[in-house]
């Protein structure tokens, strides 16, 4: 039975880095005979131009009987001012919450060929490798009611919910026990619940968890300190887990540490384990279109993909290690560049990768 990949570019630098990405998965399918077939689909903004809509049916038709998808971006300023229902993240939203993609993993890894493109000295984080843990179908996203209400008063206000039932914060923290057990066995759950009783509950529940898990070393941080000590000790994580808003946040803030949002890959998984994959990264419409986008992030997306969704380990650490090739023959986009190194552009990089493989 061939094992089907959708593949949805998006906007913005999307297109540009997945066609990269999907060199890559087509010449490792060669490589290691794995039966892979490829569709396409339209989503976001580019959906929006064609069909009117952020997420065609027919995209989520493909999308539900793909074994796993490969995202590029969404979104863009020409559809800023549409209604929030027909926005292009809609479209991302709309396929999170209708696979039940709840447990996004984050994984923030310097390359240790990057260490002087951080932001941070090196000593900081050299050897970083922290596994953020983002519930990504429920929280402040999701919860419901919201809107923009008129008051008596005739003022408008906006209000959102914030809301976790007990089994989301459940099934999220089993993800990030478990990711823990298989790495240095430490967790940190962060939350804000020195003011939020969502996140009283969500604490409860991780700490009724650590019974199931004694191995692994449970903390608690608020989600101020937590943004404040991954600037100054990163390597003091292991896992991080947490819910949809402060993931989001925390995510981009520790791609920083590893060099260049650019590099962070991103894995979306329901519990049969059927996955979207993309770059933690936006569509980046700063850079559109100019051919200088990092893919890296994209084509290690792809090597998650292969790790979580289609069980093809082997093929997962030869994309892994072709990237680490090329950042060792010095290669670097526009966004990881520094002194000494060879800028290449968003094709040269993808490029360098397949002759690595
Ligand atoms: N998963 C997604 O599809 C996703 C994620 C975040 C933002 N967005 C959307 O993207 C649009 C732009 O958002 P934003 O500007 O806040 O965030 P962004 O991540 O698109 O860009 C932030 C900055 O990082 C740079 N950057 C991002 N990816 C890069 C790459 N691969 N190589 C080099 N530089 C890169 C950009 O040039 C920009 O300066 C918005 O419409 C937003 O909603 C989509
Ligand atoms: C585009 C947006 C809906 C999305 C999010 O907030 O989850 C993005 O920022 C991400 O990190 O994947
Ligand atoms: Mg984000």
């Amino acid at each position: 039975m061939p094992r089907t990949i959708l593949m949805l570019p998006g906007d913005g630098i999307g297109p540009e880095i997945v066609a990269e990405a999907e060199k890559v998965l087509n010449k490792i399918n060669d490589q290691f005979n794995l039966g892979l077939s490829f569709e396409s689909g339209l989503v976001g903004g580019a959906a929006i131009d064609e069909t009117d809509t952020p997420l065609p049916d027919e995209t989520l038709e493909k999308a539900t009987r793909a074994d796993a998808i490969l995202l590029g971006a969404v979104g863009g300023p020409q559809w800023d001012s549409l209604p929030m229902a027909k926005r292009p993240e809609k479209g991302l939203l709309g396929l999170r919450s209708n696979l039940e993609l709840f447990a996004n993993l984050r994984p923030a890894i310097l390359y240790p060929q990057l260490a002087s493109a951080s932001s941070l000295k090196p000593e900081v984080v050299s050897g970083l490798d922290i596994m953020i843990v983002r519930e990504l179908t429920g929280g402040i996203y999701f919860g419901q009611p919201r809107g923009v209400r008129e008051l008596e008063s005739g003022e408008r206000q906006g209000y959102n919910t914030y809301a976790y039932t007990e089994s989301e914060i459940r099934r999220i923290g089993r993800v990030a026990f478990e990711a823990a057990q298989q790495r240095g066995k430490k967790l940190c759950s962060v939350d804000k619940a020195n003011v939020l009783e969502v996140t009283v509950l969500w604490r409860e529940i991780m700490n009724d968890l650590r019974r199931e898990y004694p191995d692994v070393e449970l903390s608690h941080m608020y989600v101020d300190n937590a943004a404040m000590q991954l600037v100054r000790a990163p390597k003091q994580f292991d896992v991080i887990v947490t819910g949809n808003m402060f993931g989001d946040i925390l995510s981009d803030e520790a791609a920083m540490l590893t060099g260049s949002i650019g590099m962070l890959p991103s894995a979306s998984l329901n519990s049969e384990k059927q996955g979207m994959y993309e770059p933690c990264h936006g569509s980046a419409p700063d850079i559109a279109g100019q051919g200088i986008a990092n893919p890296l992030a994209t084509i290690l997306s792809a090597a998650m993909m292969l790790r979580y969704s289609l069980n093809e380990e082997k093929a997962a650490e030869a994309i892994e290690a072709a990237v680490s090739k090329v950042l060792d023959q010095g290669l670097r986009t526009a966004d990881i560049m520094s002194e000494g190194a060879k800028k290449v552009s968003t094709r040269e990089m993808g490029e360098a990768v397949l002759a690595a493989l």
